[in-house]
């Protein structure tokens, strides 16, 4: 006993440990599919719909909400102990049959229809909590900004209240009903307690009459009720149910990501070697879920080697206008050419490889300084060109004033990593997309890349930086009239299509919105002149 004991618990250990590492594997390895899938594909519709961000959380989140995680890879090991479970529960009903075969079979086929009918009872009150990935969406979004992204609104502006308010609003959303489901089916069990009684009766009465009469012994009795009771522990449905369910759904959600039709994106029309012409057709775009389109019969000509500034109202489809032109997403109707090739037929992969993009939220990557420049051109990492890129952006001063140089970490959470003002940031944002043209990539996107300059890298921005983008094309989205003025051509959108084009002193002499625009900002700047003289 005291070595079936020892080897008991030796067996526990190590089954825990293998469990552990089993069930982290399995989660692993699903977690790297999914984000596969994710970085793969083509354009962002999918990607940012409700449906894909369920399916993903469905797939890699951890199952909340029951005070333990629950996962595909907890789903497996689940399994396997219950399949144990069961293999004893059988071991345990052919013990039992030796007294009596009906006594087994009965009471095995009790305790499994108890198990099936609470298992449905109890597992429907965990699909409400699980079905509501809006909520647990939006908890993850609650957390993540109450702690980390807004930290510093949360302090300045007193929100810690608010956000308290809101989990406990979204708590009660999420378990008031659940608690009333749960409390439903307590009332309903009232059945399965009497059937579980009558079969612990049967169970142990029938041994215990034989005893009476003689027909059974003491010691046989002990091994028939504990027999008994082996069969009738599969009666208890088992936390691993839980796991198992929530398991499956992971496994179904992955996998119907994987079925999610792509659009091919790499045995497309090769691109052309050189600057392109880029023709917008009558191109009409609406978001995903939105209602008016943003684009509506958009037609605009690129030539090559042109720097074309786009100006427009807030909303009126200038980030939208590049992310289509990235092949981000697809023009409901109309098309968009290069060189006269549909870009929905081009080799996308190929057609990026010709862009370097500066987008207005472009990503403070958690890397080095020179990670942070390059990686809008991988395949070309070379220090020489980094800090060429990084001066002509404007940022040689700050790459004097960091500690290692381009080897500086600028991810603030890390160790010994550092972070940059905003102004900074722009210009290695800038840099980036310099690196990228002068790494053979002539299309150039910056949009609003004066934003968060100094007044005079703005005013120095186009002798700075537009004289070192060599014969790329340049589409130029910025607020900033000062920033667009030597464009070779300023296009102004409004109701999603082009209402005023020309230089900007052709559009001064038309007297639209673009005038309009300029001249606001121009009173500003003298009436504020004007006022400090007075003074
Ligand atoms: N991912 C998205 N999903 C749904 N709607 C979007 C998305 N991105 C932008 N929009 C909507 O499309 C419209 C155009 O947005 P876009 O960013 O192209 O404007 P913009 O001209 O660049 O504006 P701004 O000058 O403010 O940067 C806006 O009304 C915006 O709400």
């Amino acid at each position: 006993m005291a070595g079936l004991l020892f080897v008991d618990h030796t067996v526990w250990l190590v089954l825990q440990a293998v469990q552990t590492m089993v069930a982290r594997r399995i989660d692993g390895d699903l977690r790297a599919r999914v984000r596969l899938q994710a970085t793969r594909l083509p354009g962002l519709d999918w990607l940012e719909s409700p449906e894909f961000q369920d399916r993903a959380a469905q797939a890699v989140d951890v199952g909340m909400g029951l005070g333990w995680d629950r996962s595909a890879g907890g789903a497996a090991t689940g399994q396997l102990r219950l399949t144990f479970r069961m293999l004893s529960a059988l071991a345990a009903t052919a013990l039992l049959a030796t007294f009596s075969a009906a006594l087994a079979i009965g009471l095995l086929a009790v305790s499994l229809a108890l198990r099936a009918s609470v298992r449905r009872e109890w597992i429907g009150i965990v699909d409400r909590l699980d079905a509501d990935t809006a909520g647990q969406r939006y908890h993850n979004y609650l957390s993540e900004q109450a702690v980390f992204f807004a930290a510093k609104d949360v302090r300045l502006f007193g929100l810690s209240p608010w956000f308290a308010g809101r989990f406990r609003a979204l708590g009660m959303g999420t378990y008031g009903p659940v608690w009333r489901q749960l409390l439903a089916v307590l009332r309903r069990q009232w059945w399965a307690a009497t059937l579980t009684v009558a079969a612990a009766g049967a169970a142990l009465g029938l041994p215990a009459a034989a005893v009476l009469t003689g027909s059974l012994d003491g010691a046989r009795l002990i091994t028939y009720v504990l027999a008994a009771w082996g069969v009738m522990a599969i009666s208890a449905m088992g936390l691993e149910a839980y796991d198992i369910e929530h398991g499956r759904r992971a496994i179904a959600a992955a996998d119907d990501l994987a079925a999610h039709p792509v659009a091919a994106g790499s045995a497309g029309h090769p691109v052309p070697a050189a600057a392109p012409t880029i023709r917008f057709e009558d191109v009409v775009f609406t978001y995903p879920g939105a209602t008016r389109p943003v684009l509506d019969g958009l037609t605009l000509t690129i030539r090559p080697g042109e720097t074309v500034a786009l100006v427009g109202t807030n909303g009126a489809g200038k980030t939208t206008l590049v992310k289509l032109l990235g092949g981000l997403y697809r023009p409901e109707s109309g098309r968009i050419t290069i060189d006269g090739v549909d870009l929905a037929t081009l080799d996308l992969p190929a057609w990026r490889r010709r862009l370097a993009v500066l987008f207005q939220d472009f990503v403070h990557y958690p890397a080095d300084l020179r990670e942070n420049v390059a990686y809008a051109a991988p395949e070309r990492i070379d220090d020489a060109a980094v800090r060429t890129a990084l001066e002509q952006a404007g940022g040689a001063a700050l790459l004097a004033g960091l500690p290692s140089g381009l080897d500086t970490s600028l991810w603030n959470e890390g160790t010994d990593g550092t972070d940059l003002s905003g102004g900074q940031w722009q210009r290695v944002a800038l840099a980036r997309a310099l690196f990228a043209v002068a790494a053979g990539r002539h299309v150039l996107l910056l949009d609003e890349p004066t934003a968060h300059l100094d007044v005079r890298a703005e005013a120095q921005f186009h002798e700075a930086v537009m004289s070192n983008v060599g014969d790329a094309t340049t589409i130029l989205v910025s607020h900033r009239l000062s920033t667009v003025r030597s464009a070779d051509r300023i296009i102004l959108l409004r109701d999603g299509r082009v209402a005023e084009e020309g230089s900007h002193a052709a559009l001064l002499g038309l007297g639209g919105d673009y005038a309009r625009f300029f001249t606001l900002q121009a009173e500003a700047f003298t009436a504020n002149a004007t006022t400090e003289g007075v003074r």
